[in-house]
C-alpha cells in the first residue's frame, strides 16, 4: 500500500472544479515533483491532502488510515507536514523563536510560570531548543538567529520555512514552491538539503515552477492540467511527452 494517496478527489470553488477527480499516490521514500500550468490545481491538491481544505469528494489515505478532511495539525502530528507558497513565519519574531515555536505540543514558557514547570516540561523545552539550534546550523541560519524574520531575504525565508517544517519531524514533507523567489545559489543549497532529507528516508513531494532544478532532483514527475493528472512518470519521459509540451505552451508557463 502507498504511504500517501488521493483517490478521485474533487474540489470546487463556485462552479470551478479546481481538482476534478484526481488520483495520485506516493510510495514511502519517493521524491516526487508536481508540476502543471498556472491554475492546474496543484495548490488545491496539496490543500486537500494536508487538510487545509476538505475535498467535496474523494478519499485521502495516509499511512494506512483514511485522513480525508483531518485538520493540518492532526496530520502534522502523524508526520504529514506541508509548507506554503507564501512563507508563514512571524515577521516580528526572531529567526530562532520562529523555529522553536514550530515544535508541536510545547508546554509553553509563557503560559506556565517557571516555578511550577515540571521536570518533563523542562526536558521537552531543552530538546526543542537543541533541535532548533541544530536546524539553524544545518541551514546556515545560525548567524541570523537573533534577527527578526522580516529582515531575511526570500531565499533565507524559504530555508526558515524548511527548518520550521522539520521541527515537526515529518515522515512526508510537502513543499509548495520551495525555490520561488530564491537566487540560484540558495536554490542549489535548498535542493541539496531536500536531496539529503530524502536520502535519509524522508518522503518528499514538491510543487514547483522552476523545472530545471526540480527535474534534476526528483524521481518522478506528476503533471496536472485542469484539476487532473495529465502524465505521471520519469522526469525525462514526462518532459518530452507531447501532451505536457502542449499543456505548457497552452497554459502560458
Ligand atoms: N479559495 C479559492 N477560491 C476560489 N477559487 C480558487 C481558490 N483556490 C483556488 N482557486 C481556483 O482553483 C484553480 C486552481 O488553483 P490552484 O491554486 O490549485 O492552482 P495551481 O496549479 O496551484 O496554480 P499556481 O501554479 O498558479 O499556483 C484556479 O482557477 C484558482 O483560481
Amino acid at each position: 500500500m502507498s504511504l500517501l494517496s488521493a483517490d478521485a478527489l474533487v474540489k470546487e470553488f463556485g462552479g470551478l472544479r479546481a481538482v476534478d477527480g484526481l488520483s495520485v499516490s506516493v510510495e514511502a521514500g519517493e521524491l516526487v515533483g508536481v508540476i502543471g500550468p498556472n491554475g492546474a490545481g496543484k495548490s488545491t491538491l496539496f490543500n486537500c491532502i494536508s487538510g487545509v481544505v476538505t475535498p467535496d469528494e474523494g478519499v485521502v489515505t495516509y499511512d494506512g488510515t483514511e485522513v480525508t478532511g483531518d485538520p493540518p495539525e492532526a496530520l502534522a502530528r502523524r508526520g504529514l507536514v506541508r509548507t506554503f507558497q507564501a512563507t508563514r513565519e512571524l515577521e516580528t519574531m526572531t529567526v530562532r523563536d520562529n523555529v522553536r515555536l514550530a515544535a508541536p505540543d510545547q508546554p509553553g514558557e509563557q503560559t506556565v510560570p517557571a516555578l511550577v514547570r515540571t521536570e518533563s516540561m523542562q526536558t521537552v523545552e531543552q530538546s526543542v531548543r537543541t533541535r532548533a539550534d541544530e536546524l539553524l546550523e544545518t541551514f546556515e541560519l545560525d548567524h541570523l538567529a537573533d534577527e527578526y524574520s522580516a529582515n531575511l531575504s526570500g531565499g533565507q525565508r524559504k530555508l526558515l520555512e524548511l527548518a520550521r517544517a522539520l521541527m515537526l519531524d515529518p515522515s512526508v514533507l510537502m513543499l509548495d514552491e520551495p525555490f520561488a523567489g530564491v537566487n540560484p545559489t540558495l536554490t542549489d543549497e535548498i535542493a541539496e538539503h531536500i536531496r539529503e532529507l530524502n536520502e535519509n528516508g524522508m518522503t518528499v513531494v514538491i510543487i514547483e515552477h522552476e523545472l530545471e532544478t526540480l527535474t534534476e532532483l526528483v524521481d518522478r514527475l506528476v503533471v496536472l492540467q485542469q484539476g487532473r493528472v495529465l502524465v505521471d512518470g520519469q522526469p525525462e519521459d514526462v518532459l518530452s511527452d507531447d501532451r505536457v509540451i502542449e499543456a505548457y505552451l497552452g497554459g502560458g508557463v
